[in-house]
């Protein structure tokens, strides 16, 4: 069995632009957001990895958790929906190799699973959308090198190289030829580029012969959440890992427990969603914000409330944002949640003061260099975005319609909305690119912004699935 094919790919159909709706007064919404995109896909993983059946409930169906799902299916997993499409039971089974792994646009997908394909008694081909193909991959690839594992360029078919430069694979198209295990042992990976290098090898790591040691040799670590949410996961599947050194992680091999778990909803993408209490006033809350989370949207909160919002989580679980429709600059060191960035760089381009977005130079590395595409986009509606070494200054002006750009990326087209909703003539380009992680954005906001009057409850369309 293969992972769905490239007629998967979404970046070849141009959609219309969408007219992101202008808001006519205080916003009064109660938004329910799908599950974590990092999450689920966490989760689908160590379930395919582990010792016996295992359920997600509340899990994400949106092109990732899609492209996940397909992926473990190829190399041997079984899984099928519950009573509603985000019930997953999954069914372990031996990693199968002879197969296609298609990652989409999917960093979780690309990155998670080169480590589980080591496993495999077979070549697991992996390849991706043509904008997946700049996507870097090296640390995590020569890292499975230096574990002793035959990772080749392209199909498999060339010789094994030493280097780059001799071919040996940077990016997609890649090929990982399984031996059916892994010693494991202790290896040094640059995660500058991305914390997801870290997460992948961790993820699989129980499952190698001796565990793993993986020290972080690079100068800065982005998305410590995400690793600290990768380590959580382990843990609650029974796999014992030792973080208490800055930059090592060492797992300990052993089985990865099958389990019955909850996915909580995407705090990322709720983000827009409450900053938009900011852009036009009135209250949006979501419901089942957790009370501790690992997910960098935890840090939304406090942001909305530095650029002038007042943030409530009440006891039974709800995120209240109020706004006054004036939002004010910040200087932020963005890091830890850089996938935070293009909700934060929409806002200060309608703030009242400058801004400053630090700390996120591997944005360059996402889903498109997201640091150029912001500055593009902010500045070809009259702003003023320029880009830094490791992030965004961006300045008020006064801003007009025109189209906004989304470069196949889902969080530049929630930008997109989120300037519209103050600015007259905003057109998104592509606003479906949102099912990478959430399906139905569209009328999601829609809904959002038109319900002004009695309080909006806004649902994710039923069912939640990738296109
Ligand atoms: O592990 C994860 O689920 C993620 C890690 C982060 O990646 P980077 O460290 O590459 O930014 C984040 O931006 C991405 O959206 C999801
Ligand atoms: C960077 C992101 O995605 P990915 O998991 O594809 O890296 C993101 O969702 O902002």
């Amino acid at each position: 069995m293969t992972s769905p094919a490239p007629d998967d790919a979404q970046a070849t159909s141009p959609a219309p632009a969408w007219e992101a709706p202008v808001a006519s007064g205080p916003l009064d919404a109660a938004v329910e957001v799908p599950g974590s995109k990092s999450l689920t896909n966490r989760l689908l993983v160590l379930a395919a990895l582990a010792e016996g059946p295992g359920t997600l409930h509340g899990a994400l169906r949106s092109r990732d958790a899609d492209l996940m799902i397909a992926a473990l299916r190829a190399l041997g997993a079984e899984i099928t929906e519950g009573s509603s499409p985000s019930t997953l039971h999954v069914v372990p089974g031996p990693v199968r190799g002879d197969t296609d792994v298609f990652a989409g646009l999917a960093g979780t997908v690309m990155r998670f699973l080169p480590p589980v394909a080591a496993l495999a008694d077979g070549p697991v081909r992996f390849d991706g959308d043509p904008q997946a193909r700049v996507r870097p991959m090296l640390p995590v690839l020569a890292a499975l090198r230096a574990l002793g594992v035959d990772v080749r360029a392209g199909d498999g078919s060339g010789p094994q190289a030493a280097s780059p430069a001799e071919g040996f694979p940077s990016t997609l198209p890649f090929t990982v030829l399984g031996q059916g295990g892994l010693r494991g042992g202790a290896v040094d990976v640059d995660a500058s580029a991305s914390s997801q290098f870290v997460s992948g090898l961790l993820l699989a790591a129980a499952r190698f012969d001796e565990g793993l040691t993986l020290r972080h040799v690079g100068a800065t670590l982005p998305s410590l959440p995400h690793i600290e949410m990768t380590v959580a996961t382990l843990r609650e599947a029974g796999v014992e890992v030792d973080d208490s050194r800055d930059g090592i992680w060492v797992v300990s091999p052993g089985p990865v427990a099958a389990r019955e778990v909850r996915v909580e909803p995407d705090l990322s993408n709720a983000a827009p969603f409450l900053a938009a209490a900011l852009v036009a006033g009135g209250t949006v809350s979501v419901p089942g914000w957790p009370a501790a989370t690992t997910q960098p949207g935890a840090l939304v909160p406090e942001l909305l409330t530095r650029m002038g919002g007042d943030a409530r989580l009440t006891a039974d679980g709800v995120l209240r944002v109020t706004g006054t429709g004036r939002v004010h600059g910040i200087d932020v060191d963005l890091r830890a949640a850089g996938e935070l960035a293009p909700t934060f760089a929409a806002l200060a381009a309608l703030a009242d003061s400058p801004s400053r977005l630090r700390g996120i130079a591997h944005l360059r590395g996402h889903e498109t260099d997201r640091l150029a595409a912001l500055a593009t986009e902010i500045t070809r509606l009259g702003g003023q975005a320029e880009e830094t070494r490791d992030g965004l200054v961006i300045t008020p002006r006064p801003l007009h319609g025109g189209t906004f750009r989304t470069y196949a990326d889902h969080r530049m087209a929630t930008s997109g909305a989120l300037v519209g909703l103050r600015v007259p003539g905003v057109l998104v380009e592509d606003v479906e690119t949102t099912a990478k992680t959430l399906p139905g954005f569209a009328g999601m906001w829609r809904a959002m912004v038109s319900g002004t009057s009695d309080t909006a409850r806004v649902a994710p369309a039923s069912p939640e699935r990738g296109r």
